[in-house]
């Protein structure tokens, strides 16, 4: 038998001086591969190099995904395998030698196999960039023994926890902000659902006697699936993130007993049934995602990354039970899918990828196609009964020892000037929000305090205030003109709360009379503001018009598709995801109609005869000329 795809050389001889010779390029990190695979890799698996994105220095991450083996100890049948953990190689006579970044001795605990394979994506996680962790390997090999821990032995995942938490909690002690926050989903026959959501509830899918029955949490059984079947979350395409499961519950944890506890519950709606391997066979893949935030000073740059923990559902030959049978089917084809994902990446193919292909490598999508680091530990059997499984696996493994990437570190001062000046336009209207109370304070104080237009030192206090806001508010409308059509239904809710701020001021103002030259400022500066939104506006108005034939052309294409092509719903199912996406991108035309209208009545406040008489100085109507709300 010969490798193919990636796997390493095949090597009919003895394995020993071939294993001792390549160990010591294998721990170099120098992956054994032929020639022209060696070329296209880094030379490391990891590495750390400062990139520049947008003409902005960020930190680059770049390396190879690091895959492990771990095999389970043997428990019957004959071993057809020799583990070489020193050479981090796998050999068989038939099947010939394979090597990766780790491969453990079956006796090998928990504790080990995270500090080689998880610990360094935490400490990068840590330090801001996205990582993921998946376990791959055929049913009953030890994917949920490793992540979730068992018979004594504490789970990769509650090791994620501890150590996350040990770092924070250090970092809080320093004075940084943390914060983590956590999400929990299963894929189960190509269908999405919350396991964090207990609310919903729980229903037992068709058993082996094809019976509908309720449970509250899941009971291990070796004849029917337990677990959630809440409804059906639903992906989609995500600015930030990639993508985002709509409806997703996100817990708050403020400490590890609380984030272990979540999962704990989620674990507990995970279905589970029985197969030849295992009588306790997850039978979805199951996907922990732990949000983490950091500041280290109030005006330091926010930390923001992403840990993704999959345990994904065990691939397993044809099973003798019917509903075995058909999630079986969905489970292989979903690992088939990864693997032509991993397939497709490991060559390089600039072809298309089909992420589309399941639910599984639409929700990885972000993470393969290189947001994240990435580490693969796959478990294998060690029997004569399972070894086309094991070089199904080990091939698996070789395919993504392929796969190099280069990830970016999330810190805000990297995100792109869309996120940028969502962030700043926050913190200006968190500033605008805090002026206005305190002008209308020091207002009503100088109102009861003086008579006539005397002003008191608390007004001088509130113009002075104000003249701040001008400054900040004319960065402000240069940062909106650089702000880009993908963010505008936030940016344009932002505006319109710093809109409303603003003409609040000037109520205060005219309400309280108070006269001061540096109130024309603040006008002036209202003035080039309105300037701004009515050329955004414009934008809009062309953009809008530009979504709507697209949403008629997509409608018109999902009628075709529904009428021709019945049995065709992948196709259909996109189509759905284009229109739904095009609707609400044109929900931002509700926005805009209302900033319009906003925008016009700030125009009626500009008319007070004071700043009307000034004859030689552009006047707020100018700007504010009344748009035609139809677009
Ligand atoms: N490394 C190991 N050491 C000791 N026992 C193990 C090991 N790996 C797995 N086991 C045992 O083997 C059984 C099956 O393991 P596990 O449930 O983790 O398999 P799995 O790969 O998650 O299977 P599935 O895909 O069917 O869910 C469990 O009883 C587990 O305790």
């Amino acid at each position: 038998m010969r490798n193919t795809g990636g796997a390493p050389n095949s090597s009919s001889s003895s394995s020993g001086a071939s294993l001792r010779r390549r160990a010591s390029s294998a721990k170099l990190g120098t992956p054994i591969r032929s020639s022209s695979r060696m070329s296209r890799r880094p030379s490391s698996s990891m590495s750390l190099s400062s990139g520049s994105s947008s003409g902005e220095a960020s930190a680059v991450y770049s390396g190879t995904i690091r895959v492990s083996v771990r095999p389970r100890p043997l428990d019957t049948g004959k071993n057809m395998w020799v583990i070489n953990s020193d050479a981090n190689c796998v050999f068989n006579r038939e099947a010939g030698d394979f090597f990766y970044d780790n491969v453990f001795s079956p006796e090998v605990d928990n504790k080990s196999v995270y500090s080689s394979t998880v610990e360094p994506v935490v400490n990068k996680c840590l330090e801001g960039y996205n990582g993921t962790v998946f376990a791959y390997g055929m049913t009953g090999s030890g994917k949920t023994y490793s992540m979730q821990g068992g018979e004594g032995q504490i789970g990769l995942i509650d090791l994620c926890v501890e150590q996350i938490f040990s770092h924070f909690d250090a970092k809080t002690q320093r004075g940084a902000e943390t914060k983590v926050v956590c999400s929990y989903l299963e894929i189960y026959n190509e269908k999405l659902f919350d396991l964090l959501n207990p609310e919903t509830s729980l229903k037992v899918g068709n058993g082996t006697n094809g019976r509908q029955s309720s449970l509250r949490m899941h009971s291990a059984s070796s004849t029917g699936v337990t677990g959630s079947s809440a409804e059906d979350l639903r992906i989609r395409d995500d600015p930030l993130y990639g993508v985002k499961v709509v409806g997703l519950t996100e817990v708050d944890a403020p400490d590890a007993e609380t984030l272990l506890r979540v999962i704990r519950k989620g674990d507990s709606f995970r279905r589970i049934g029985g197969t030849d391997f295992n009588a306790r066979s997850s039978r979805s893949h199951a996907i922990v995602l732990i949000r983490l935030t950091s500041r280290n000073a109030p005006d330091a740059p926010q930390t923001v990354s992403t840990l993704c923990l999959c345990d994904l559902a065990g691939s397993e030959k044809a099973a003798w039970q019917l509903e075995r049978l058909k999630e079986g089917s969905y489970i292989n084809k979903s690992l088939l899918a990864l693997g032509t994902v991993i397939s497709k990446l490991s060559q390089g193919s600039s072809s298309h990828i089909p992420y589309r292909d399941s639910k599984l490598t639409r929700l990885l999508q972000p993470s393969l196609s290189g947001n994240s680091i990435i580490s693969i530990l796959c478990t294998i059997h060690l029997s004569t009964q399972t070894f086309g499984e094991t070089v199904n696996t080990l091939r698996f493994a070789s395919r993504a020892k392929n796969i190099s990437y280069s990830v970016s570190k999330m810190e805000n001062s990297s995100f792109s000037t869309d996120e940028k000046f969502v962030e700043s336009i926050i913190r200006e209207n968190e500033k605008l929000k805090k002026t206005v109370s305190q002008l209308r304070q020091n207002g009503s104080a100088s109102t009861t305090a003086t008579s006539g237009s005397t002003i008191s030192d608390g007004t001088v206090n509130a113009n002075e205030q104000m003249a701040e806001l001008v400054a900040e508010n004319k960065i402000l409308s240069e940062q909106l003109e650089h702000q880009k059509r993908l963010n505008e239904e936030v940016v344009m809710e932002q505006v319109m709360n710093n809109n409303e701020s603003l003409q609040q001021l000037v109520q205060i103002q005219m309400q309280y009379q108070i006269p001061d030259p540096k109130f024309d400022q603040a006008i002036l500066g209202l003035e080039q503001f309105g300037k701004t939104m009515m050329t955004k506006m414009e934008e809009m108005k062309s953009y809008i018009m530009h979504l709507e034939q697209k949403l008629s052309n997509k409608e018109y294409e999902k009628a075709l598709l529904d009428g021709g092509r019945e049995g065709d719903s992948e196709k259909t199912d996109s189509q759905e995801d284009q229109i739904e996406e095009l609707q609400r991108a044109l929900k931002s035309k509700e926005s805009i109609i209302k900033a319009l209208k906003s925008a016009k009545s700030m125009r009626e406040i500009f008319e007070p005869p004071a700043i009307a008489n000034d004859e030689n100085r552009p006047q707020a109507k100018d700007y504010l000329k009344p748009i035609d709300n139809k677009v």
